[in-house]
């Protein structure tokens, strides 16, 4: 890599403040619900079906930064407004910005951004519904979990644009799926159905498209159940146990501080009997 891509790299600030310039739209933190412990991120950009700007990378990165000081933080679900999830990158920055510098900004910060949420000490759910294309497949793989309505059109549709994936979801699909079938998706770029997106092994669930958020809330508060020291612990031991003894190592150093913590008092003076019936 020469050193002016090095230098581009390295001041991720800088791309994010000139990204602003860069087109409408909004991703926005919603509270709604935070008393819960769940976030919502909402993409909304409603003349380009939620395609993803560079202004509404910057959003997207100030809605992560404020997760990351969030310390009463569960989880986070991810949504579109309007008729679908996200339709991807915004094809008329990709258009405009030809050159390998503009191939790099576009790539650079999105990827910083699904990394930092990738390693958010709370789970993150996509909820996906109807056109979910490129980008938009994109940001729902870096997500722990994806929850798809009926309606969803789900396609990796990079290879149609004669590009690969620009914010790693190549590395992130076959982690989740395989090699096998992640290779046939990206060469195929095939519209999964909500039953496909269930069957290969990307979603978690289907939700109706009419209850879509009341049944992902449902399906979010039956894993938020534990405190949020324990449910935080659970999230950062799993997301680092990508090296075995590094990750049982890691595992320890997050138990330890919950051993004797408050819950772990209370719920034990409760002699919890967690099997009804069981003798
Ligand atoms: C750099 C790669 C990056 C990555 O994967 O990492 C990408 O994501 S590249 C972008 C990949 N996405 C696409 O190619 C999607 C293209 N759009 C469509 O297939 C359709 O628009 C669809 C299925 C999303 C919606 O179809 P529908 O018939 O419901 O609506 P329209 O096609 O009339 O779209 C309405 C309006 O939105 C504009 N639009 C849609 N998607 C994008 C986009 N990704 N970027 C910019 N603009 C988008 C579309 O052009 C229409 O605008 P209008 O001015 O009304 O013609």
């Amino acid at each position: 890599m020469d050193r002016n891509t090095e230098e581009i790299l390295v001041d991720m600030d800088q791309i994010a403040f000139n990204m602003l310039k860069h087109g409408d739209g909004e991703i926005v933190l919603l509270e709604t619900y935070c008393n819960e412990g769940i976030a919502i991120i909402e993409i909304n950009n409603p003349g380009k079906r939620n395609a993803i700007s560079g202004k509404m990378m910057s959003d997207f990165r100030n809605c992560i930064t404020k997760l990351e000081s969030w310390k009463q933080g569960k989880a986070v679900i991810i949504l579109g407004r309007g008729q679908n999830f996200c339709s991807g990158g915004d094809l008329d920055f990709v258009k405009n910005h030809p050159t390998q510098k503009g191939g790099l900004y576009f790539s650079t910060l999105m990827r910083d951004i699904l990394k930092r949420l990738e390693q958010l000490p709370l789970f993150s759910v996509a909820l996906v519904h109807g056109a979910t294309l490129g980008g938009g497949t994109e940001v729902a793989v870096a997500c722990d979990y994806i929850l798809v309505s009926e309606d969803v059109k789900f396609a990796f549709v990079q290879g149609k644009l004669g590009i690969i994936t620009a914010w790693g979801a190549a590395t992130r699909l076959t982690k989740a799926i395989g090699t096998k079938k992640a290779l046939d998706l990206l060469l195929t770029s095939r519209i999964l159905t909500a039953q496909e997106c269930l069957d290969i092994g990307l979603a978690s669930g289907i939700v109706t498209e009419e209850n879509k958020l009341e049944d992902c809330l449902e399906w979010t508060r039956r894993r938020t159940r534990h405190s949020c020291n324990v449910t935080r612990a659970f999230k950062l031991a799993v997301s680092q146990s990508n090296l075995f003894d590094e990750s049982l190592r890691n595992e320890l150093e997050l138990f330890l501080p919950l051993w004797g913590c408050p819950e772990n008092r209370e719920a034990l003076s409760k002699n919890i009997k967690h099997v009804n019936g069981h003798k």
